[in-house]
């Protein structure tokens, strides 16, 4: 049974906090222990990330900081098989997809924003003066400090690193506090940040669940200069209100409703493995995932038909098994919100097309396991409709003119992304401009240049992350006025 404890300081320490087992989703067994950090602990990994920006990290030279993390994005590489094994056992999510996707670009991401802070620049002002001499204006970037990392369970390693890369790119230093339901790969980058020499107390992982515990202590640390989040709208507000006791800057990812919209111009086959994959890959547990579909109403029926043929398709079990291409939900408690929802569908009359209940799963009996859903016929204000489900759920609802299709996927709090079909691309231009998302995705989903915009409008979030925006967040400007 692994043991994972806090890594402060460089140094690995069994957390004082509650202890709480770490399941394997696919089976349920218990894998392994949390130590959990009490409050002293958590004081300790920020003054331990205090102490490395005044020391020898806080000193070094930008070409040597991205030295250092392009040695992290080879040595993520290096020990693949490891994260690999790591995140799987974390999450359940089949090997096909945490291959591809989450280690991967927990590499990339440190490759990514050390090429970024390397063409990063600032402005420069010449400013006229009574006595003809001038003065010069000219920005320095500095590191915001100390940054809370605070990470949801869906793509734990991604995720995380897409946040602690830009922070140590721009010279801060991180107290990360990954999920409670996904401990692994975040303790396992403290070997490797050891391995490569990032200087100890630059990077610090505290365990721990959040209300009340390890997450709200290091949120509310006065020590703490800003904080990034990725996860439920509400925690998102609840770290916005600590936040609040200093003044800290936030950069807050939320949940989403994300609407997928499919014009009858579209190209139907390319449509339907996109919109597929956005409904549900890793299980639907991605914010970007599309729970609500508007359809034009010419191919309605046969939109709906494919994407129930494929949502009966997918192949339930063994993470490890290259065969397999969905796994379970993240947690019994996940299984329960997401199944209460199928509950709510059904009560509410819904078209249940596929799936709508829990799977037989032999010899995973233990397992976390949902069905791949498809539903139609719930009026726009069911709760299945508004609310975000985080499964392998969808639903879908005809449009007959573009301005409903609008209407409709603008009819939610929610903002963070859509993704649009059509091979109209005057269409396409009018339309992703339209809907109030962070992200529109014109004939594709989860497209990712890392340099772009990324993160949500309205209640899906605050702030924008991914290549200069991330270091607009990790830095701060400071005006230099030199008069000449
Ligand atoms: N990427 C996303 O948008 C995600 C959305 N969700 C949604 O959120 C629901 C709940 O899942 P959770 O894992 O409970 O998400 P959550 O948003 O509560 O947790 C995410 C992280 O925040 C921490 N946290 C929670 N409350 C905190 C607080 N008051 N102060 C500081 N840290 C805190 C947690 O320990 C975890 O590390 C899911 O059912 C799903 O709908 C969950 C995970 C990811
Ligand atoms: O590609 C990314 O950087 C992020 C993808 C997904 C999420 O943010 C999420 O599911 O929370």
């Amino acid at each position: 049974m692994t043991e994972f404890n806090n890594f402060i300081d460089g140094r690995f320490v069994a957390g004082r906090g509650d202890a709480f087992a770490n399941h394997f989703p696919t089976t349920g067994e218990v894998i392994g222990q949390i130590r959990a950090a009490d409050r002293d602990q958590v004081d300790a990994a920020v003054g331990a990330a205090r102490a490395a920006l005044k020391g020898p990290w806080g000193k070094m030279s930008t070409p040597d900081r991205m030295g250092l993390l392009r040695k992290l994005a080879d040595a993520i590489t290096a020990r693949f098989d490891d994260f690999l094994a790591a995140e799987i056992r974390d999450t359940g999510k089949p090997r096909s997809i945490a291959s591809h996707i989450d280690i991967p670009r927990g590499a990339a991401n440190f490759g990514v924003f050390a090429d970024q802070v390397a063409v990063l620049g600032t402005e420069c002002f010449d400013q006229p003066t009574p006595d003809g001499a001038g003065a010069l204006n000219y920005a320095i970037r500095t590191p915001r400090g100390v940054i809370a990392v605070i990470c949801p369970w869906n793509l734990p390693l991604l995720l995380m690193t897409w946040k602690v890369a830009p922070a140590l790119a721009c010279g801060n230093t991180v107290v990360v506090k990954p999920s409670e339901e996904t401990p692994a790969t975040a303790t396992l980058l403290g070997e490797v940040m050891n391995d490569v020499g990032i200087p100890p107390g630059v990077y610090n992982v505290i365990h721990g669940r959040g209300p009340g515990c390890a997450g709200e202590f290091l949120t509310s640390h006065p020590d703490v200069d800003g904080i990034t989040f990725t996860g439920e709208t509400r925690t998102g507000e609840a770290i916005m209100r600590a936040a609040a006791s200093g003044v800290r800057p936030v950069s807050l990812e939320l949940g989403g409703k994300n609407p997928g919209i499919i014009f009858d111009d579209a190209d139907f086959d390319a449509t339907m493995e996109g919109i597929g994959r956005a409904c549900f890959a890793n299980t639907g547990q991605v914010c970007l995932g599309t729970e609500r579909i508007y359809v034009q109403r010419g191919i309605f029926d046969r939109v709906a038909e494919g994407l129930a043929q494929q949502a009966r398709g997918y192949r339930l079990g063994d993470p490890f098994d290259d065969a397999t291409t969905m796994g379970p939900v993240i947690s019994a408690g996940h299984r329960e919100k997401v199944l209460s929802y199928y509950d709510k569908a059904r009560a509410a009359g819904a078209d249940i097309l596929a799936g709508g209940g829990t799977p037989e799963m032999q010899g995973y009996e233990g397992g976390y396991w949902v069905q791949p859903t498809v539903w139609t016929g719930l009026a726009e204000d069911a709760a299945v409709v508004t609310d975000e489900i985080f499964g392998p759920c969808t639903h879908l609802q005809p449009f007959d003119s573009e301005d409903e299709a609008v209407a409709l996927a603008n009819n939610s709090p929610y903002g963070l992304a859509t993704s649009i079909w059509t091979t109209n691309l005057a269409r396409a231009h009018r339309v992703a401009a339209q809907v109030e998302v962070g992200i529109s995705w014109v004939n594709c989903w989860f497209l990712r240049d890392l340099r772009t915009a990324f993160g949500g409008a309205k209640s899906s979030g605050i702030g924008r992350e991914g290549g200069i925006h991330s270091m607009e967040f990790y830095s701060e400007l400071r005006n230099v006025c030199v008069k000449l």
